[in-house]
C-alpha cells in the first residue's frame, strides 16, 4: 500500500514533487527535479516571463483559517478562527504566452512552484485546446464560427451575459476558457492596502495589452465606490471571481469569458476545474437551446431562499433569476422540498453513526431523496448524498450496497469535477472505510466460529 504521511494522505513518489497534497508529477520540459520555488532572490526565474517581485506581509499579519476563506454570514466575521501570516511572502509571477493570452498569478513562491507544470500549453488535451467553445481556438475562423456562445447584453439589470448560440447536448461544453489572473485568496488580507496595489497593478501590467484590455473591460455590476475605483483589480475580483486550490490553498482565478455568465439559482450549465491542465469547462447539465441564456450558480445548489439571497448580496447584487422571482407558492414549495433534503441527509448521517438505522428505512429515505433531487433539478449533489448513501449501508453492513453506493458517488464526482476533482480524499478515506470494516466483520466472524 502507498506509504501515507502523518494525515493520511500519500507521501510524494519518485517523480513527484512534495509541496502538492497529493505529490505532482514531473513538468513536462523533461527535467529531473522538482519545479523549485523561486522569488525575487533567484536569478533563474524560467519558465516566468519576467523575475517575481515579491513583497513580504508585515510582522502583525494575520488570515482567515484554512477553510474560512471564502463564506461567512454577515455580522459573523469576528468569529472566524484567524492564524498569523507574519513575513509571508507574497509574488507576481507572469507567463506571458500562456494559452495564447497570458497569466498572472500573485501568490506564494511554492504554490507558483505548483502550478509551473501545468503552464505548458502543450498540456491542454487536443480535445480541449481545439474545441470550438475553447478560447485557445479563438484564431482560428472557422472555429470561432462554430463557437457556442456569443456575449450579449441580457435581461434589463444583468448586464452582459453569454448566450447560446447553437444548440448544446446535454454533456456539452458550453466555454473552455483558461485563468487569466490567479491569487492566493489570503493575501487580500495579509498585505496592507498600497502594498496590495503595488502588486495587483504589476500583475495586470506584465500582462500583454489585450488581456489588460480583456480584464479590466470586466469591471461591471455592482455598485462601485470611490475605494472601489482605486483598487478597480479588487473590484473585479469581488464580482467575478471563481474559487480553485493550487496544492490544497484556496486561490481565487479570473477567468474572461466564464465571467460573463450570470447567476441563476437553477443554472443550465456546472463548471468543471482541472487543476494539472488549468483548465475551466463549462458543461450543460441539461439540453440548451439556442438563444438560451448559459447560467451557473455561485452558490453551493441546494439552499433555501433566504440563505441565497443572503449569500448572494455578498456578491454585491439581488438575485433576478426566475426560481427568486417565483410567486409565493413556488418559491415556498421549493424551500420545503430543499429543506427535507436536507433534513433527510442529516438523518442518514446521525442514525448511521448512532447504529440506529434499518435496510427499510435507508431505502425509504433513498427513494424519498431522489424524488426531491430530481424535483428540484440538484443531481450534481448526489455526488455527496450517494457517499451518504454508502455510508448508511455501510453502517449496517451491508457492504455490497455501500459499494454501489460509493462507485456512484466517485462516478458523479469525476463527471462533475474531473479525475482531478477536490475530494478524491474523501472517496479515498470511503473505499478504505468498507474495506476496514469488512475485514473486520470477517474476523469477528472468523473469531465466533
Ligand atoms: C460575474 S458577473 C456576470 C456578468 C455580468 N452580467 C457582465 O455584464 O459582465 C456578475 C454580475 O452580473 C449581474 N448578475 C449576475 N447574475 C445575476 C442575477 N441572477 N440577478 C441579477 N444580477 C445578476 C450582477 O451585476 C453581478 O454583479
Amino acid at each position: 500500500s502507498t506509504p501515507e504521511n502523518d494525515n493520511g494522505l500519500p507521501l510524494p513518489q519518485v517523480g513527484q514533487c512534495s509541496w502538492s497534497k497529493y505529490g505532482y508529477p514531473m513538468p513536462s520540459t523533461g527535467l529531473d527535479v522538482c519545479p523549485r520555488p523561486v522569488s525575487d532572490l533567484s536569478t533563474n526565474y524560467a519558465p516566468w516571463s519576467y523575475k517575481p517581485f515579491c513583497i513580504r506581509a508585515p510582522m502583525n499579519a494575520t488570515v482567515r483559517e484554512p477553510g474560512y476563506e471564502g463564506s461567512f454570514k454577515e455580522g459573523e466575521e469576528d468569529q472566524i478562527p484567524r492564524v498569523s501570516a507574519a513575513g509571508r511572502k507574497f509574488c507576481v509571477y507572469t507567463a506571458r504566452t500562456f494559452r495564447g493570452r497570458g497569466l498572472s498569478v500573485i501568490s506564494t513562491p511554492q504554490m507558483a512552484a505548483n502550478l509551473v507544470a501545468s503552464l505548458d500549453d502543450t498540456r491542454v488535451l487536443p480535445r480541449l485546446r481545439d474545441h470550438p467553445a475553447s478560447s485557445m481556438a479563438k484564431r482560428d475562423e472557422k472555429r470561432a464560427a462554430g463557437r457556442p456562445y456569443a456575449i450579449k447584453n441580457v435581461q434589463q439589470g444583468h448586464g452582459k451575459g453569454l448566450v447560446a448560440r447553437r444548440r448544446v447536448p446535454k454533456w456539452g461544453e458550453a466555454l473552455i476558457g483558461f485563468p487569466i489572473m490567479m491569487a492566493r485568496t489570503d493575501f487580500l488580507e495579509a498585505l496592507p492596502d498600497a502594498d496590495r496595489k503595488i502588486l495587483e497593478d504589476r500583475a495586470l501590467q506584465q500582462l500583454p495589452v489585450p488581456a489588460q484590455e480583456a480584464i479590466m473591460s470586466l469591471a461591471h455590476g455592482g455598485v462601485m465606490g470611490e475605494r472601489d475605483k482605486d483598487f478597480l483589480l479588487e473590484h473585479i475580483f469581488r464580482s467575478n471571481i471563481f474559487g480553485i486550490e493550487i496544492a490544497g490553498v484556496h486561490h481565487f482565478s479570473l477567468q474572461v469569458e466564464g465571467s460573463r455568465i450570470n447567476h441563476d439559482c437553477r443554472p443550465n450549465t456546472f463548471w468543471r476545474y482541472s487543476p494539472s491542465t488549468m483548465t475551466h469547462e463549462v458543461v450543460a447539465f441539461r439540453e440548451i437551446s439556442i438563444g438560451e441564456e448559459f447560467t451557473h450558480s455561485y452558490l453551493p445548489l441546494g439552499l433555501p431562499l433566504k440563505d441565497r439571497q443572503e449569500s448572494i448580496r455578498r456578491w454585491g447584487f439581488t438575485c433576478h433569476c426566475s426560481l427568486c422571482m417565483a410567486p409565493k407558492k413556488v418559491a415556498f414549495s421549493s424551500d420545503i422540498r430543499r429543506t427535507r433534503l436536507v433534513e433527510i441527509y442529516t438523518t442518514l448521517e446521525d442514525e448511521a453513526y448512532e447504529g440506529l438505522l434499518t435496510r427499510d428505512k435507508i431505502e425509504a429515505l433513498v427513494s424519498e431523496m431522489m424524488l426531491l433531487i430530481n424535483g428540484e433539478d440538484l443531481v450534481p449533489q448526489l455526488c455527496e448524498y450517494y457517499a451518504m448513501i454508502a455510508r448508511a449501508y455501510l453502517s449496517i453492513e451491508e457492504f455490497e450496497d455501500a459499494r454501489y453506493y460509493a462507485q456512484q458517488s466517485e462516478e458523479y464526482w469525476i463527471r462533475y469535477g474531473t479525475e482531478e476533482h477536490d475530494n478524491i480524499e474523501g472517496v479515498r478515506a470511503l473505499w478504505k472505510q468498507i474495506d476496514d470494516a469488512e475485514k473486520a466483520r470477517t474476523k469477528r466472524l472468523r473469531g465466533r466460529a
